[in-house]
């Protein structure tokens, strides 16, 4: 069985953290391939996207599907964000939340993880909660300048990576992820 593990990602943004996160424990390639997405859950869209990957590479794959969710609706866009970003923007979701009080969001990464074609699909999720607002600091990743993580006074983009990095919901799944690949 190989040991080396191939992430599937379109997102040279995402492949950076997960190198700085966890490089140095876990030996991962890369793979830059803008996988389908079906329309479901957040768990339904990682595990088609970790299936599709292994058919595609032959071997163990990693995927990643990030989703930010507004409690005032029920948590979408959740794993539809990347949609909303690119037309609404930065300004776009904040009008979303501008007839409501709560401007609560939560950011959900979820990897999907799998030994090869027609293998088990394992989930790693990690949970950041915070507030949604008008953007903050470099445009760079996403919606980073929008999300303030709840205990900080930042935005993910005010902050320097170093400290996203140790905090964000990323951060979390990783922990998840590092601990079952050092077992396996
Ligand atoms: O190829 P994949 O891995 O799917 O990469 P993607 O860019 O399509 O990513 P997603 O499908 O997971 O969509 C998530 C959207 O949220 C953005 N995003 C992901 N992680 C983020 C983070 O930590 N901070 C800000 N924006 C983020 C990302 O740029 C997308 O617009
Ligand atoms: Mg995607």
């Amino acid at each position: 069985m190989s040991k080396v593990v191939t992430f599937v990602t379109g997102n040279a943004n995402k492949l950076k953290e997960v190198q700085a996160i966890i490089a140095d424990s876990v030996e991962i390639t890369n793979k830059s391939l803008d996988l389908e997405e079906v329309q479901g859950t957040i768990f339904e869209v990682a595990e088609a996207k970790c299936k599709q990957a292994a058919a595609i590479i032959q071997g163990p794959v990693l995927v990643e599907d990030t989703a930010l969710g507004f409690t005032a609706y029920g948590g979408l866009p959740g794993p539809y964000i990347k949609w909303f970003m690119a037309k609404i923007g930065h300004e776009g979701l904040n009008n979303m939340l501008s007839a409501y009080d709560d401007k609560s969001a939560q950011a959900i990464c979820t990897f999907a993880f799998s030994e090869g074609p027609g293998q088990e699909v394992k989930i790693f999720q990690g949970v950041q909660d915070g507030i949604i607002v008008p953007a903050r600091g470099p445009v760079g990743f996403g919606w980073d300048p929008c999300f303030q993580p709840a205990g900080f006074d930042q935005t993910y983009a005010e902050m320097p990576k170093t400290l996203k990095n140790t905090v964000s919901h990323r951060f979390r799944a990783l922990q998840l992820l590092k601990e079952f690949l050092a077992t396996r």
